[in-house]
This record gives C-alpha cells, sequence and structure tokens, in this order.
C-alpha cells in the first residue's frame, strides 16, 4: 500500500510530489513497474507515453483513486490536489457558478468563483447553464472549478483532447497564463508532442511501466516550431516512443 502523505515532505519544499518504486497490476499485467518520478513546486511536466502504458492510472495514484497501488519507496502527494479532465464534467443541473464552487463552504467562496471564472474569461457568464457552453467554453469552466481551490498539484488528463486545434491553441495560452499566476505543480497527460513542447518545463515519457525519458525543455520562447532546437527535441521524443521522423513525413 503507498503511503499518501499529507502535505510537503521535503523540508524547504522542494518536491510537490515524489514516487519511488510505484507498482500497479491488473492481473497479470504490471502496468506501473518500479515507476520513480519527482515534481517540484511550481514546475510544469507534461506526461508522454503510448496509448496503454499506465499514463492515467499514474494519475489516478495521484488523486488517490487508487488505493490499490503497492511500491517499497511509497508515494507522496500535497493534500490540494485537482483534477482537470478530458470532458469538463460539469453537473447540468447547477448554473456555471455553482459548479465552480460546489463543495466549496465560507462566505468568501462565491467571490472567489466569480473571480475564477473571470480568469478565464468568462465574466457575467456565472448564471449560464452547462448546456449553453461550447466545450472549450466548458473546459474553461473546469478550469475555473480546479483554479479556485488553490491546488499544489494539478492533474490534467487529456484536458485538451477533445477540441479543435484553434480552441487547443487558445486554451495552451489560458493555461500557461494561469500557471504563472498560481504556480501550481502540474502533470499534464497528453498525446500531443507539440503540446508537450508548448506547454511543460520537462516531459517526461512512459514506456513499460516506467520513466523512459526525462527530459528539460529549454527553448527560448517564444518556443517555435521551425526552430533547430525544437525540432531536435520533438525528434528525440518521437523516438522515444516509437516513432521514426520519416515514417511521420510518409504518414503526412
Ligand atoms: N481498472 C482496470 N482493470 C483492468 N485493467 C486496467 C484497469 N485500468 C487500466 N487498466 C489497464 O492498464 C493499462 C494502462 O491503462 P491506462 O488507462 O493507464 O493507459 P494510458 O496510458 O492512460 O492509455 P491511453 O493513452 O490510451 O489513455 C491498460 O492496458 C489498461 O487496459
Amino acid at each position: 500500500m503507498a503511503a499518501h502523505t499529507g502535505g510537503l515532505t521535503e523540508t524547504g519544499g522542494r518536491t510537490t510530489v515524489r514516487i519511488e518504486n510505484l507498482v500497479r497490476s491488473f492481473g497479470e499485467r504490471r502496468v506501473l513497474d518500479g515507476l520513480d518520478l519527482s515534481i517540484a513546486p511550481g514546475e510544469f511536466v507534461a506526461l508522454l507515453g503510448r496509448s496503454g502504458s499506465g499514463k492515467s492510472t499514474l494519475l489516478r495514484a495521484l488523486a488517490r483513486l487508487d488505493h490499490e497501488v503497492a511500491g517499497s519507496g511509497g508515494l507522496t502527494a500535497p493534500d490540494h490536489v485537482s483534477v482537470v479532465f478530458q470532458d469538463a464534467r460539469l453537473l447540468p443541473w447547477k448554473r456555471l457558478l455553482d459548479n465552480v464552487v460546489l463543495g466549496l463552504d465560507g462566505p468568501s467562496a462565491r467571490e472567489r468563483g466569480r473571480a475564477a471564472l473571470a480568469e478565464v474569461g468568462l465574466a457575467g457568464r456565472e448564471r449560464a447553464w452547462p448546456v449553453e457552453l461550447s466545450g472549450g467554453e466548458q473546459q474553461r469552466v473546469s478550469l475555473a472549478r480546479s483554479l479556485v481551490r488553490e491546488p499544489q498539484l494539478l492533474l490534467a488528463d487529456e484536458p485538451f483532447g477533445a477540441l479543435d486545434a484553434l480552441t487547443r491553441i487558445r486554451m495552451h495560452a489560458l493555461l500557461r497564463r494561469l500557471c504563472e499566476r498560481h504556480r501550481p505543480s502540474v502533470l499534464l497527460v497528453t498525446h500531443d508532442v507539440d503540446e508537450a513542447i508548448a506547454l511543460a518545463d520537462r516531459v517526461v515519457v512512459l514506456d513499460r511501466g516506467r520513466i523512459a525519458a526525462d527530459l528539460p525543455v529549454d527553448l527560448p520562447a517564444p518556443r517555435r516550431h521551425g526552430s533547430g532546437e525544437y525540432a531536435a527535441l520533438r525528434g528525440r521524443l518521437l523516438a522515444r516512443l516509437g516513432v521514426d521522423l520519416a515514417e511521420e513525413e510518409d504518414a503526412a
């Protein structure tokens, strides 16, 4: 059983997440096989991996949604964790502001909820119903609902996977702004190498139950697709994912 210790364990707060030797099996199948990963406060880590490699399994463990994980080193995550999924998961019978502040107490909750909606560009829409929103707008509400809780760790499982390309670019800019302002640690699961490079400080690749690559994104802002450094990093990540660039060009 993993040791879910509340709060930050490292003195000086240098680590928000620390996972050592994490193991998760489903029947005979070991999906996480002695995985190690640390995330520093305010650090944005993107997690890539082939389909079925265990990315969501790792997120579920960090969100404390899985009590069957095991490992000698255990798993340390902070008390305040928020999760954003591919679908916004709003309650259709509640107005936007009520969705954002759901479960929050205290006199300032609604005020904070209003401010969070304004931060994601939805000021004035507090009384709208979820059904009145586009997919991108719903995902904005989902981000507001997470951020109003001021999480130390934001877990995002392909949050933009269902959005069109233009909306996704806008959401990238929004997420970067929000993260710069609130500075949570972030673990973002994505299938999109470009999304990972656009957003993250570090990109890790999960393969056969372990972290197979752990690369910093040391690119000058703005991170341009055309630069040689960008192409080199993209090529390394794709190679780790088993995609040969010549194959990718053939498919295009
Ligand atoms: N509750 C479960 N019972 C049995 N097997 C499971 C369960 N949850 C996950 N698995 C298996 O664990 C493996 C990893 O699943 P997981 O959803 O973590 O992969 P993933 O990397 O997130 O995949 P994708 O990119 O396709 O979403 C898969 O083979 C999956 O079938």
